[in-house]
């Protein structure tokens, strides 16, 4: 009798009396045959036949969609936690909007390349795989807690308590065994997790065959789809309807992101899900969170704001924004009508220079704290959830019907075929139980029609592929002279992460655990997050490491630890190469892997200990001393945060001004956020954030030699090389750049806005462009940024690294010829064997405008910290 007992049997006989408003879920699922009823409102239902009815799925009633979108991580994501809080069921969803990879601007007033670069492409498909392995660990570990006999989703957590298959308790149990099943085949994943932290078993990321899911990629994750969202999201939903008879309430959950163009987005997703909802009666609402910034815009500190910038005249991009319904933003404290993409009048006061938004906000407002992962996920719902032909409860109904477990439901959210009186079923969205269509439909759902959770892509030239986007693709490879094909091996979740280029300062992989790695390893010095490749660092002409503070394996293993490279931050940030010059933190934050909140909390325990060490919180005291015999006091601090300190790292423990040097870097990024907020889309603008018109040159020939790196500038040269091989640059290389784009070649902005977007590893369209606006010298920032790029190569990349990395054709001269091979004379050029104009470009405009009097060498004074006794 498969799973079920004899007095489950009768139950289930049973349950097949007519009884519609209080027992419509009997009916869907148990009315032996098709016929008609009446519901006591009057309205004629036509029922299908119970054994076409998804019998081998647990039915939820509430199912909580988290659209994932720049959020690829578990911990700290209020949009997760949101969407676990109050449903049964729990659908991520990551689409790929064909509008985020295609151009921004297509040819020729745009470059027509893609918004999303192959680069970052790449790291966005590690993103996906690595919180799709998270999602399926968390998935697995739930359906373990789960008592036999209990719906998970009934579990601890808050979730709603969710029925079991109808009046089927000991087939509900037999569901929550085969559950348990899976999880411990699941949970097989964690284990035996390859060394790249690649999934096995666990419905890999290549949908190849995995103990734990099937080809469709059914070992449980997360929903992955190629189209609009305001179309996607709602067809998962029509399947998920389909399948789940009871289904009464769909909540969305999502982050916001910035500038118009995602709030209209964003609206037209909600839009779409509510005329679902209308259409089928589930009801819909949508919960929306502010995860971008440092600070949350409910806690600037507007009152101080409106002080400095009594006398700013509004720029002419300050409209109104038309007033619209928007959803309040849920968690709590959120105390205005829009969300804050939505509503610049909000964000009126932010000071237009960057230093008094940063005194004035880092004085008055704090920093919420971050949020813990959940410690349990509701179950994917059918027919997303993992196969289950073969569970009792299938089992059961095969058994008792005579008939294979073939399944039905509402085939389509829009089919409502079964309603013959006519009545829209949905005219009440939110409407209550009465108002649920029944099923209507008799398609049988065959195996191959089960949802498929869909796969990571192997190769960006997929995704490519999938949104018609490879000849925007070719102009970028045209443009800066390189095949992509060559650089991106295919993501293998059977083998360790592809090895990066050996030159790069980025060595890194996405993920949150490698952002969380790189976070401790850079302010604690935890030796794990100490990467294999030294990037540029480790070539210094004269073997030197030149900026990289880390020691290599053998010498951690022989007991030299790493000092954490926050101690010399303020020294190093400036610094053109180098993999530890800088957190180089800025990519996971771009991704979501982390949020800046959770940084900061790192940055603040190490302050604790630092403030401990130095025994005075704003530093060193006036002596000098303070440091060593402080040390065991921040190692104890340190454990207390449950971190251990290295005996090296304890012996240079960063002054407090360090930590504040990295909180400030952190603020200036909110200031970028919260001025595109202000600003809007006249950061997209030729004329920019003031509005002023310019006549931006728009010479094909010079914008390619500069984004090909051949503009005879050889620090310029280097980093764009850099750049588009790699798809990281330094903040002291991205500004020279922009700067001889600019200022120098006078080309207009937006190519470089739009090839920076397509490239950078830790594109935010916010801080990009609001960057190149100041560059541009269109933001509001009074200070006219124009660099001499020779001389700055010299200070901040004093031995040539970047050039005798990325400039082969200059690896043979000396650094200082490196920096400036026209002085070459010909004694030397026959030397070298290096002719300026054969085997490197002349200049494009005059290296002595590039040259300034050197005033010293660039660095803030090394701080010295006194080594433990
Ligand atoms: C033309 C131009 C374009 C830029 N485009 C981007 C971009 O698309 N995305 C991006 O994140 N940064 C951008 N920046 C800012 C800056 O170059 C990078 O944030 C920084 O180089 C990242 O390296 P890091 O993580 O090692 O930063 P660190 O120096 O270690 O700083 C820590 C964090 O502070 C923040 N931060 C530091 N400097 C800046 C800054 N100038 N502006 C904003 N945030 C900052 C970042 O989140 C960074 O991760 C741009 C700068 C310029 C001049």
């Amino acid at each position: 009798m498969g799973a079920f007992s004899p007095t489950a049997i009768n139950v289930l006989r049973s349950s097949s009396v007519v009884e519609p408003k209080r027992h419509q879920k009997c009916l869907v699922n148990f009315i032996p045959d098709t016929k008609f009823f009446h519901s006591l409102r009057g309205r004629a239902y036509k029922v299908s036949s119970w054994a076409n009815a998804p019998m081998n799925s647990i039915q939820v009633r509430s199912v909580g969609l988290w659209w994932i979108r720049r959020d690829l991580r578990i911990v700290d994501n209020e949009a997760l936690t949101g969407a676990c809080r109050q449903a049964d069921a729990l659908l991520p969803v990551y689409c790929f909007d064909p509008r985020d990879i295609q151009p921004r601007r297509a040819a020729p007033e745009g470059l027509g390349i893609p918004k999303l670069g192959p680069l970052r492409c790449r790291f966005l498909l590690e993103g996906l795989a690595d919180v799709r392995r998270e999602i399926c660990k968390l998935q697995a570990a739930s359906a373990a807690a789960v008592p036999a006999g209990v719906h998970p989703a009934a579990a601890p957590a808050g979730a709603l308590a969710a029925e079991p298959v109808d009046g089927a308790s000991s087939g509900a149990t037999a569901a929550a065994a085969t559950r348990k099943g899976e999880s411990r085949e699941t949970s097989n994943c964690k284990s035996g997790e390859g060394p790249a932290g690649s999934p096995v078993g666990c419905g890999n990321s290549s949908g190849g065959s995995s103990s734990g899911g099937n080809s469709s990629g059914n070992g449980g994750g997360l929903v992955i789809r190629f189209g609009l969202p305001e179309v996607v999201l709602p067809d998962l939903l029509t399947q998920v309807a389909a399948h789940n008879l009871k289904l009464r309430h769909v909540c969305l959950h999502h982050h916001l992101d910035l500038l118009e163009e995602s709030a209209m987005l964003e609206r037209e997703v909600a839009g779409a899900l509510r005329a679902w909802g209308a259409r089928t009666g589930v009801r819909v609402s949508v919960h929306t969170y502010w995860d971008r910034t440092l600070y949350h815009p409910d806690d600037l500190p507007y009152h101080l704001y409106e002080k400095a910038s009594k006398a700013i005249t509004p720029s002419p991009w300050m409209t109104e924004p038309e007033k619209t319904s928007g959803d309040k933003a849920a968690g709590g404290s959120q105390s205005w009508a829009l969300p804050p993409n939505a509503d610049r009048t909000r964000f009126r006061s932010i000071p237009p220079i960057m230093t008094n938004f940063r005194k004035a906000t880092q004085t008055a407002a704090s920093v919420r704290p971050s949020i813990p992962a959940p410690t349990f996920l509701p179950p994917l719902p059918a027919p997303f959830e993992p196969a289950a032909e073969h569970t009792g409860v299938a089992a059961a109904v095969a058994v008792l019907t005579g008939r294979g477990s073939s399944l039905a439901g509402r085939p389509d959210g829009e089919d409502q075929a079964g309603q013959v009186d006519g009545e829209g079923a949905g005219a009440g969205a939110g409407a209550g139980e009465e108002s649920l269509p029944l099923s209507v439909g008799t398609r049988h759902v065959g195996h191959e029609d089960r949802g498929a959770l869909g796969e990571v892509p192997r190769t960006v030239f997929e995704v490519y592929d999938a949104v018609c986007a490879r000849d925007a693709l070719h102009r970028l490879e045209e443009l800066v002279g390189l095949d992509y094909s060559r650089l991106l091996a295919p993501l293998d979740p059977d083998a360790p992460p592809a090895l990066h280029d050996p030159r790069t300062a980025f060595p890194f992989h996405a993920g949150h655990d490698r952002a969380i790695q790189r976070l401790r390893y850079y302010v604690w010095g935890h030796p794990e997050g100490r990467q294999a490749s030294g990037g540029p660092s480790a070539l210094g002409a004269d073997g030197r490491d030149v900026c990289s503070t880390g020691s290599t394996g053998s010498q951690a293993a022989m007991g030299f630890l790493p000092p954490p490279s926050l101690l010399y931050f303020t020294n190093t940030r400036a610094q053109a190469a180098g993999v530890d010059n800088s957190t180089k933190l800025s990519p996971f934050v771009a991704l979501g892997c982390i949020t800046p909140r959770r940084i900061h909390e790192e940055v603040e325990s190490v302050r604790g200990a630092a403030a401990v060490a130095w025994g005075s919180p704003g530093g060193r005291d006036a002596s000098g001393a303070g440091a060593g015999v402080a040390c065991d006091r921040a190692r104890g601090v340190a454990a207390q945060q449950n971190h251990a300190v290295s005996t090296a790292a304890c012996n240079r423990v960063p002054d407090p001004g360090e930590c504040d040097w990295l909180a400030m870097h952190l603020c200036i990024r909110d200031f970028f956020i919260f001025t595109v907020l202000k600003e809007g889309e006249a950061v997209l603008d030729e004329r920019g954030i003031v509005g002023r018109p310019v006549g931006w040159r728009r010479d094909r020939e010079a914008f390619s030699r500069w984004a090909r790196g051949t503009t005879g500038l050889p620090f310029v040269d280097a980093n764009m090389r850099e750049l588009a091989a790699t798809g990281w640059m330094s903040n002291r290389g991205r500004q020279n750049v922009a700067s001889l784009l600019t200022k120098d070649l006078g080309l207009d902005w937006r190519w470089g806005a739009e090839l920076f977007e397509s490239l950078l590893l830790d594109c935010d369209v916010a801080v990009n462009y609001c960057n190149w606006c100041y560059f541009a010298g269109i933001g509001n920032d009074p200070r006219n940024r124009h660099f001499k790029t020779v001389t700055q190569g010299i200070k901040y990349d004093e031995d040539a690294v970047l050039s005798a990395a990325w400039l082969p054709e200059l690896s043979r001269l000396p650094p200082l010829l490196r920096h400036q091979p026209w002085t070459m004379t010909e004694a030397e050029a026959k030397l070298y064997g290096v002719v300026l104009g054969r085997d490197y470009p002349e200049p494009m405009v005059d290296p002595a405008d590039h040259i300034a009097q050197l005033t010293g060498t660039g660095k803030r004074k090394t701080k010295s910290a006194k080594p433990c006794t």
